[in-house]
């Protein structure tokens, strides 16, 4: 076990690494000591970013892994996708402490080249990184200093489908998963998409069958249930700032009683402190999640149709990413799991 104390956060001039640093300033022992994007300047943050006026003394760099791993104990990348597989190499032959926001560590070489589009890492470095869902650490997980954090969606995804996966209760054939983020999923960079107009009072779908977060869910569910090689799985835009809900429409294979999927799901979420799964019938909504690193799970059973509805919902800012990875970096430095993520939404 390391102890972590100091903290450098790669890209935290985006959105993730501004909830970075917003959920690490009440941190009771990571303390954040060293900032980097793409600016050759070097501006204080609070130049930039006024809302950190007091809050935050410290200047952005460019990336630097020798003088990251010489200042600090573990570094976030919040970069962009296919950054931080070029600039990873020094920390994992350093075994130094890395949680990474990004895709760029989730998947094989040729599943990421497939859905990514982009070259990938070198499979000998894939291979040294870890999936780091935070709420099923893997023993795998507490040896390994390179974190892939995992995606907003395939987050909430996989923690609405663990119980049943675990125990070969979904038909494969009968899954559906019909998945919704608000807009500040799609990080800072314009797009046409993006525009206040196309967001404000709308609301569409994209990338349908073409998910890059697909390839992640299906891997992970595929080592729960072996059976499980693909998933009808699309994505959609909310108009509002963050929160991701997720409706999943399953069969099982087994004839249980509602009663008893309840109990699966509470039984499985039982010591997992940021789970909250709802009375039987009681579907839960995003507003009772933003703000938190909390997931609200809820069941609803159809006897005539024999479809289980599953609804989950996240912040995909903070248990989609940024309080997910401090969670696994807590898991890493052995601090309970919770520590510094105290989070209740603000409800009015
Ligand atoms: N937003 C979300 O809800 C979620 C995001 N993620 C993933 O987390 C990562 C960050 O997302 P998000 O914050 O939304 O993205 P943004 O686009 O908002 O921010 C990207 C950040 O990366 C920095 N950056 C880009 N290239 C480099 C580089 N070569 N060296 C140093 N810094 C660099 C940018 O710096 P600069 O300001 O100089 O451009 C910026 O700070 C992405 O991979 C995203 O897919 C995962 C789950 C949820
Ligand atoms: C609303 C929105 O656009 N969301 C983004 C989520 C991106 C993301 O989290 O990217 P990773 O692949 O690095 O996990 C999307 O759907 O692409």
């Amino acid at each position: 076990m390391q102890h972590i104390q100091k903290i450098a956060i790669v890209g935290a001039t985006g959105y993730g690494g501004l909830e970075l640093l917003r959920l690490l300033h009440q941190h009771p022992q990571f303390n954040v000591t060293a900032v980097y994007n793409t600016s050759a300047d070097n501006p204080t943050i609070d130049s930039v970013f006024p809302h950190l006026k007091g809050m935050y003394n410290l200047t952005l760099s460019s990336f630097d892994s020798r003088l990251i791993m010489q200042n600090n104990d573990a570094v976030f990348f919040a970069t962009s996708s296919g950054v931080s597989k070029d600039l990873a190499q020094p920390f994992i032959e350093a075994k130094f402490p890395v949680i990474d926001l990004s895709g760029d560590f989730r998947l094989t070489a040729s599943d990421y080249q497939h859905w990514y589009h982009k070259q990938p890492a070198d499979p000998t470095l894939l291979q040294q990184a870890e999936y780091g869902l935070a709420d099923f650490p893997t023993d795998d997980g507490i040896n390994a200093t390179y974190i892939a954090n995992p995606g907003c969606y395939a987050t909430a995804t996989l923690l609405a489908l663990a119980p049943l996966a675990q125990h070969d209760l979904l038909d494969p054939d009968n899954m559906i998963i019909d998945a919704k983020s608000g807009l500040s999923g799609a990080g800072k960079s314009l797009s046409t998409a993006s525009h206040f107009i196309n967001v404000n009072e709308n609301f569409s779908m994209y990338k349908p069958n073409e998910h890059q977060h697909i390839p992640e869910i299906v891997q992970q569910l595929h080592k729960w249930q072996n059976s499980i090689k693909t998933i009808q799985f699309t994505t959609s835009l909310l108009p509002i700032n963050r929160g991701i809900f997720i409706s999943a429409y399953v069969k099982l294979t087994q004839d249980i009683t509602p009663e008893a999927i309840h109990k699966l799901y509470t039984t499985t979420y039982a010591n997992k402190s940021f789970i909250r799964v709802q009375a039987l019938n009681e579907l839960p909504n995003i507003k009772s999640v933003v703000g938190t690193n909390f997931t609200d799970i809820g069941l609803s059973y159809n006897p005539q149709t024999r479809y289980l509805t599953i609804v989950s919902v996240i912040d995909n800012m903070i248990k989609g990413a940024a309080g997910q990875a401090i969670q696994n970096l807590n898991l890493l430095a052995g601090l309970p799991d919770t520590t510094g993520l105290s989070l209740i939404a603000a409800y009015a």
